[in-house]
Protein backbone atom coordinates (compact mmCIF):
# COMPACT_ATOMS: atom_id res chain seq x y z
CA UNK A 1 0.00 0.00 0.00
CA UNK A 2 1.11 3.56 -0.75
CA UNK A 3 -0.73 6.57 0.62
CA UNK A 4 0.53 10.04 -0.32
CA UNK A 5 -1.10 13.05 1.34
CA UNK A 6 -0.63 16.82 1.00
CA UNK A 7 2.82 16.38 -0.55
CA UNK A 8 4.78 19.50 -1.53
CA UNK A 9 8.20 19.96 -3.10
CA UNK A 10 10.14 22.93 -4.42
CA UNK A 11 13.76 22.62 -5.56
CA UNK A 12 16.02 25.11 -3.83
CA UNK A 13 16.66 27.51 -6.73
CA UNK A 14 13.30 27.03 -8.51
CA UNK A 15 10.90 29.98 -8.74
CA UNK A 16 7.78 27.92 -7.97
CA UNK A 17 6.90 24.60 -6.33
CA UNK A 18 7.02 21.52 -8.56
CA UNK A 19 3.96 20.28 -6.72
CA UNK A 20 1.95 21.12 -3.65
CA UNK A 21 -0.88 19.28 -1.90
CA UNK A 22 -0.47 16.09 -3.98
CA UNK A 23 -2.49 13.16 -2.74
CA UNK A 24 -3.22 9.64 -3.98
CA UNK A 25 -3.41 6.04 -2.80
CA UNK A 26 -2.27 2.81 -4.44
CA UNK A 27 -3.83 -0.30 -2.93
CA UNK A 28 -1.95 -3.58 -2.45
CA UNK A 29 -1.88 -5.38 -5.78
CA UNK A 30 -2.71 -2.24 -7.75
CA UNK A 31 -0.49 -0.96 -10.58
CA UNK A 32 -0.68 2.75 -11.33
CA UNK A 33 0.96 4.62 -14.22
CA UNK A 34 2.37 8.10 -13.62
CA UNK A 35 2.49 10.19 -16.79
CA UNK A 36 3.09 13.86 -17.52
CA UNK A 37 5.18 16.19 -19.63
CA UNK A 38 8.93 16.16 -19.40
CA UNK A 39 10.14 18.24 -16.45
CA UNK A 40 6.81 18.25 -14.62
CA UNK A 41 8.31 16.40 -11.64
CA UNK A 42 7.64 12.66 -12.07
CA UNK A 43 11.15 11.53 -11.14
CA UNK A 44 11.23 13.99 -8.24
CA UNK A 45 7.95 12.52 -6.94
CA UNK A 46 9.37 9.00 -7.28
CA UNK A 47 12.54 10.06 -5.43
CA UNK A 48 10.45 11.59 -2.62
CA UNK A 49 8.45 8.35 -2.30
CA UNK A 50 11.72 6.39 -2.16
CA UNK A 51 13.07 8.78 0.48
CA UNK A 52 15.97 9.73 -1.81
CA UNK A 53 14.81 13.37 -1.83
CA UNK A 54 13.00 15.03 1.04
CA UNK A 55 9.54 16.50 0.55
CA UNK A 56 8.90 19.95 2.00
CA UNK A 57 5.55 18.94 3.48
CA UNK A 58 3.12 16.04 3.57
CA UNK A 59 3.26 12.33 4.29
CA UNK A 60 4.07 9.17 2.34
CA UNK A 61 2.85 6.02 4.08
CA UNK A 62 4.30 2.75 2.77
CA UNK A 63 3.39 -0.87 3.38
CA UNK A 64 0.94 -2.57 5.73
CA UNK A 65 2.29 -0.65 8.73
CA UNK A 66 1.85 2.65 6.87
CA UNK A 67 5.25 3.97 7.97
CA UNK A 68 5.65 7.60 6.86
CA UNK A 69 8.98 7.85 5.02
CA UNK A 70 8.87 11.68 5.23
CA UNK A 71 8.85 11.60 9.02
CA UNK A 72 11.69 9.10 9.48
CA UNK A 73 15.35 9.94 10.07
CA UNK A 74 17.97 8.98 7.48
CA UNK A 75 18.75 5.56 9.02
CA UNK A 76 15.11 4.54 9.40
CA UNK A 77 14.39 5.80 5.88
CA UNK A 78 17.16 3.63 4.45
CA UNK A 79 15.85 0.63 6.39
CA UNK A 80 12.28 1.16 5.16
CA UNK A 81 13.55 1.58 1.59
CA UNK A 82 15.59 -1.63 1.80
CA UNK A 83 12.76 -3.66 3.30
CA UNK A 84 9.69 -2.30 1.56
CA UNK A 85 10.59 -0.92 -1.88
CA UNK A 86 11.80 -2.55 -5.09
CA UNK A 87 13.17 -0.49 -7.98
CA UNK A 88 13.20 -1.00 -11.73
CA UNK A 89 15.03 1.66 -13.75
CA UNK A 90 15.25 2.37 -17.47
CA UNK A 91 19.01 1.90 -17.53
CA UNK A 92 18.84 -1.45 -15.67
CA UNK A 93 21.36 -0.50 -12.90
CA UNK A 94 22.64 -4.06 -12.78
CA UNK A 95 26.10 -4.18 -11.18
CA UNK A 96 28.60 -5.48 -13.78
CA UNK A 97 31.04 -7.01 -11.27
CA UNK A 98 28.41 -9.28 -9.67
CA UNK A 99 26.88 -12.36 -11.28
CA UNK A 100 23.19 -12.36 -12.16
CA UNK A 101 22.37 -14.31 -8.97
CA UNK A 102 24.47 -11.99 -6.82
CA UNK A 103 22.72 -8.95 -8.33
CA UNK A 104 19.32 -10.40 -7.50
CA UNK A 105 20.42 -11.15 -3.94
CA UNK A 106 21.47 -7.53 -3.22
CA UNK A 107 18.10 -6.51 -1.69
CA UNK A 108 18.19 -9.63 0.51
CA UNK A 109 21.58 -8.52 1.87
CA UNK A 110 20.32 -4.98 2.41
CA UNK A 111 17.24 -6.06 4.32
CA UNK A 112 19.19 -8.56 6.43
CA UNK A 113 17.62 -11.86 5.34
CA UNK A 114 19.77 -14.74 6.67
CA UNK A 115 22.40 -15.71 4.08
CA UNK A 116 21.19 -19.32 4.08
CA UNK A 117 17.92 -18.23 2.47
CA UNK A 118 19.44 -16.17 -0.36
CA UNK A 119 20.09 -18.98 -2.83
CA UNK A 120 16.57 -20.43 -2.69
CA UNK A 121 14.90 -17.00 -2.96
CA UNK A 122 17.16 -15.97 -5.84
CA UNK A 123 16.57 -19.26 -7.68
CA UNK A 124 12.80 -18.91 -7.28
CA UNK A 125 12.77 -15.40 -8.74
CA UNK A 126 15.09 -16.38 -11.62
CA UNK A 127 12.57 -19.08 -12.49
CA UNK A 128 9.65 -16.63 -12.27
CA UNK A 129 11.30 -14.32 -14.83
CA UNK A 130 12.24 -17.13 -17.20
CA UNK A 131 16.00 -17.08 -16.51
CA UNK A 132 16.37 -20.27 -14.46
CA UNK A 133 19.87 -21.09 -15.71
CA UNK A 134 21.24 -17.53 -15.73
CA UNK A 135 22.38 -17.29 -12.07
CA UNK A 136 26.15 -17.78 -12.62
CA UNK A 137 26.35 -15.57 -15.72
CA UNK A 138 27.89 -12.09 -15.89
CA UNK A 139 25.58 -9.19 -16.82
CA UNK A 140 27.78 -8.19 -19.77
CA UNK A 141 26.74 -11.39 -21.57
CA UNK A 142 22.98 -10.62 -21.32
CA UNK A 143 20.71 -8.80 -23.78
CA UNK A 144 18.81 -5.66 -22.77
CA UNK A 145 15.59 -7.63 -22.34
CA UNK A 146 17.32 -10.24 -20.19
CA UNK A 147 18.92 -7.51 -18.06
CA UNK A 148 15.53 -5.96 -17.43
CA UNK A 149 14.18 -9.37 -16.38
CA UNK A 150 17.04 -9.54 -13.89
CA UNK A 151 16.05 -6.06 -12.68
CA UNK A 152 12.45 -7.23 -12.21
CA UNK A 153 13.63 -10.27 -10.22
CA UNK A 154 15.84 -8.03 -8.08
CA UNK A 155 12.95 -5.59 -7.48
CA UNK A 156 10.70 -8.35 -6.17
CA UNK A 157 13.03 -10.85 -4.46
CA UNK A 158 12.53 -9.37 -0.97
CA UNK A 159 8.71 -9.21 -1.39
CA UNK A 160 8.49 -5.43 -1.08
CA UNK A 161 5.20 -3.66 -0.36
CA UNK A 162 5.89 -1.21 -3.20
CA UNK A 163 7.64 -1.33 -6.57
CA UNK A 164 8.77 1.93 -8.17
CA UNK A 165 9.51 1.67 -11.88
CA UNK A 166 10.95 4.54 -13.95
CA UNK A 167 10.52 3.95 -17.70
CA UNK A 168 10.99 0.19 -17.17
CA UNK A 169 10.86 -0.61 -20.89
CA UNK A 170 12.33 2.63 -22.26
CA UNK A 171 15.58 1.07 -23.51
CA UNK A 172 14.03 -1.95 -25.24
CA UNK A 173 12.76 -2.67 -28.74
CA UNK A 174 8.93 -2.76 -28.96
CA UNK A 175 8.56 -6.57 -28.93
CA UNK A 176 10.97 -7.07 -26.00
CA UNK A 177 9.39 -4.09 -24.22
CA UNK A 178 5.97 -5.76 -24.47
CA UNK A 179 7.29 -9.03 -23.05
CA UNK A 180 9.15 -7.31 -20.21
CA UNK A 181 6.13 -5.15 -19.33
CA UNK A 182 3.83 -8.18 -19.26
CA UNK A 183 6.29 -9.99 -17.01
CA UNK A 184 6.60 -7.03 -14.63
CA UNK A 185 2.81 -6.67 -14.34
CA UNK A 186 2.30 -10.42 -13.85
CA UNK A 187 4.92 -10.72 -11.13
CA UNK A 188 3.76 -7.58 -9.31
CA UNK A 189 0.16 -8.86 -9.32
CA UNK A 190 1.27 -12.32 -8.21
CA UNK A 191 3.03 -10.86 -5.17
CA UNK A 192 0.13 -8.51 -4.39
CA UNK A 193 2.56 -5.58 -4.42
CA UNK A 194 1.60 -1.95 -5.12
CA UNK A 195 3.40 -0.45 -8.10
CA UNK A 196 3.93 3.04 -9.48
CA UNK A 197 5.22 3.07 -13.05
CA UNK A 198 6.56 6.32 -14.53
CA UNK A 199 6.26 6.25 -18.29
CA UNK A 200 6.02 8.35 -21.45
CA UNK A 201 4.45 5.41 -23.28
CA UNK A 202 0.68 5.47 -23.78
CA UNK A 203 0.79 1.71 -24.29
CA UNK A 204 2.55 1.07 -20.97
CA UNK A 205 0.15 3.44 -19.18
CA UNK A 206 -2.88 1.71 -20.63
CA UNK A 207 -1.65 -1.69 -19.43
CA UNK A 208 -1.73 -0.42 -15.82
CA UNK A 209 -4.86 -0.45 -13.64
CA UNK A 210 -5.09 3.33 -13.40
CA UNK A 211 -3.35 6.41 -14.83
CA UNK A 212 -2.30 9.47 -12.83
CA UNK A 213 -1.27 12.52 -14.84
CA UNK A 214 1.06 14.97 -13.14
CA UNK A 215 0.55 18.55 -14.38
CA UNK A 216 1.90 21.89 -13.12
CA UNK A 217 -1.51 22.33 -11.46
CA UNK A 218 -1.54 18.99 -9.68
CA UNK A 219 -2.57 15.38 -10.31
CA UNK A 220 -5.36 14.38 -12.68
CA UNK A 221 -6.97 10.95 -12.47
N1 LIG B 1 18.08 18.65 -7.57
C1 LIG B 1 17.45 19.55 -8.32
N2 LIG B 1 17.63 20.88 -8.13
C2 LIG B 1 16.98 21.79 -8.87
N3 LIG B 1 16.08 21.46 -9.84
C3 LIG B 1 15.87 20.16 -10.07
C4 LIG B 1 16.53 19.13 -9.32
N4 LIG B 1 16.10 17.92 -9.78
C5 LIG B 1 15.21 18.20 -10.77
N5 LIG B 1 15.07 19.52 -10.93
C6 LIG B 1 14.18 20.20 -11.88
O1 LIG B 1 12.86 19.87 -11.49
C7 LIG B 1 12.04 19.69 -12.65
C8 LIG B 1 11.39 18.30 -12.60
O2 LIG B 1 12.37 17.30 -12.87
P1 LIG B 1 11.98 15.75 -12.95
O3 LIG B 1 13.22 15.02 -13.34
O4 LIG B 1 11.32 15.36 -11.68
O5 LIG B 1 10.92 15.77 -14.13
P2 LIG B 1 10.28 14.55 -14.93
O6 LIG B 1 8.82 14.82 -15.01
O7 LIG B 1 10.71 13.26 -14.32
O8 LIG B 1 10.96 14.74 -16.35
P3 LIG B 1 11.30 13.63 -17.50
O9 LIG B 1 9.99 13.09 -17.97
O10 LIG B 1 12.00 14.46 -18.56
O11 LIG B 1 12.21 12.61 -16.89
C9 LIG B 1 12.93 19.91 -13.84
O12 LIG B 1 12.76 21.25 -14.29
C10 LIG B 1 14.33 19.71 -13.30
O13 LIG B 1 15.28 20.47 -13.99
Amino acid sequence: MLHVADLAKQHSRASRPLFSALGFTIAAGEIVALVGESGVGKSTLLNCIAGLETADRGSIAIGPQALDIVALDETARAALRARSIGFVFQAFHILPTLTVAQNIAVPLLLCGLPAGEHAARTRALLERVGLASFGPRWPASLSGGELQRVAIARALVHHPALVLADEPTGNLDPRTAGEVLALLLERVREQHTSALVVTHSQHVAQCCDRILTLTPDGLLE
